[in-house]
């Protein structure tokens, strides 16, 4: 049966059933390995003909929805997001802009700043709206009292270990913090498929997957998990048998767990 079938019907059980139902709508779900998420972030390019730029700005925006639902501002104004040099970096600047838009007061880190006209224009929108960008050696040492929230958007699913030298710095701040941390798409520096290793095992406290889970999101045990990236044709659902859950209404992003 599918998801919104299950969905629908456990609203007239009681609610050890419905639990039951629960526990076997999440099992149903499909979580990708990293060769699969590849595979389908490819065929959204070659075969739907979507560009970066659109997918990558509905994913920061999801992004952005997931983070206010769980930490509102003002509480949580003063976000510090951090960004990497792929496309995850990507979705992380979007984020950060929409965060603007919506109250918050971020700053971006962002080491390795990627030279081509998608990244450049997402920085120039990013500081054309008056977003800070931070010096990671001076900015990082009193982290908890400067921040409330650290966005990681430094690694996605094409992540492959041992961290780079120039992200070392950042992942141990991740790896030390106590400030909550919302990854996107998967925890920076966990294997894409083993989760946690032996060079990172932070815990954040809000992971966003995008279009579907990566493996590696069965191994999060934090508080919130949410799904983003509202944008998978319903055939390409299909061919890989996602199984995702349906969104309510108009938003963009549901919640997992
Ligand atoms: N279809 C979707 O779901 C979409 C997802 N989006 C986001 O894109 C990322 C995947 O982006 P990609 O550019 O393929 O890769 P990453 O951002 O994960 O990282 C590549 C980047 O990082 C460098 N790198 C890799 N390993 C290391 C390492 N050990 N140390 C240092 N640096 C490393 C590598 O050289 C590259 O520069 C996905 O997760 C989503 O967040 C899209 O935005 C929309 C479509
Ligand atoms: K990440």
């Amino acid at each position: 049966m599918c998801w919104t079938g299950l969905f629908k019907k456990q609203i007239f059980l009681p609610k050890t059933i419905r639990c039951i139902y629960t526990t076997s709508i999440l099992k149903a779900m499909k979580y990708l390995n990293q060769q699969e998420a590849i595979n389908v972030d490819q065929e959204l390019f070659n075969d739907y003909k979507f560009s970066v730029d659109q997918l990558m700005e509905l994913a920061g925006l999801s992004c952005s929805h997931a983070i206010a639902k769980c930490y509102a501002a003002p509480q949580y104004a003063r976000v510090l997001v951090c960004c990497g040099p792929g496309n995850n970096g990507g979705d992380g600047l979007v984020c950060a802009r929409h965060l603007s838009l919506m109250g918050y007061k971020p700053r971006i880190y962002y080491p390795k700043p990627t030279p081509n006209p998608l990244y450049e224009n997402l920085t120039h929108q990013c500081k054309s709206m008056n977003i800070e960008f931070v010096d990671a050696t001076s900015d990082l040492e009193n982290i908890s009292q400067q921040y409330d929230l650290i966005v990681d958007a430094l690694f996605g699913f094409s992540f492959k270990p041992p961290v780079r030298e120039t992200f070392v710095p950042i992942i141990n701040v991740l790896q030390n913090t106590k400030l909550p941390i919302a990854s996107i798409d998967i925890p920076s520096g966990w294997h894409v498929e083993n989760g946690k290793n032996n060079e990172c095992d932070f815990e954040p406290s809000l992971l966003i997957s995008l279009t579907a889970p990566k493996l590696c999101a069965k191994f999060f045990k934090g508080p919130h998990h949410y799904l983003g990236g509202r944008f998978v044709p319903p055939a390409l659902r299909e061919k890989y048998q996602l199984d995702l859950p349906e969104y309510p209404g108009t938003e963009t992003c549901v919640k997992l767990s």
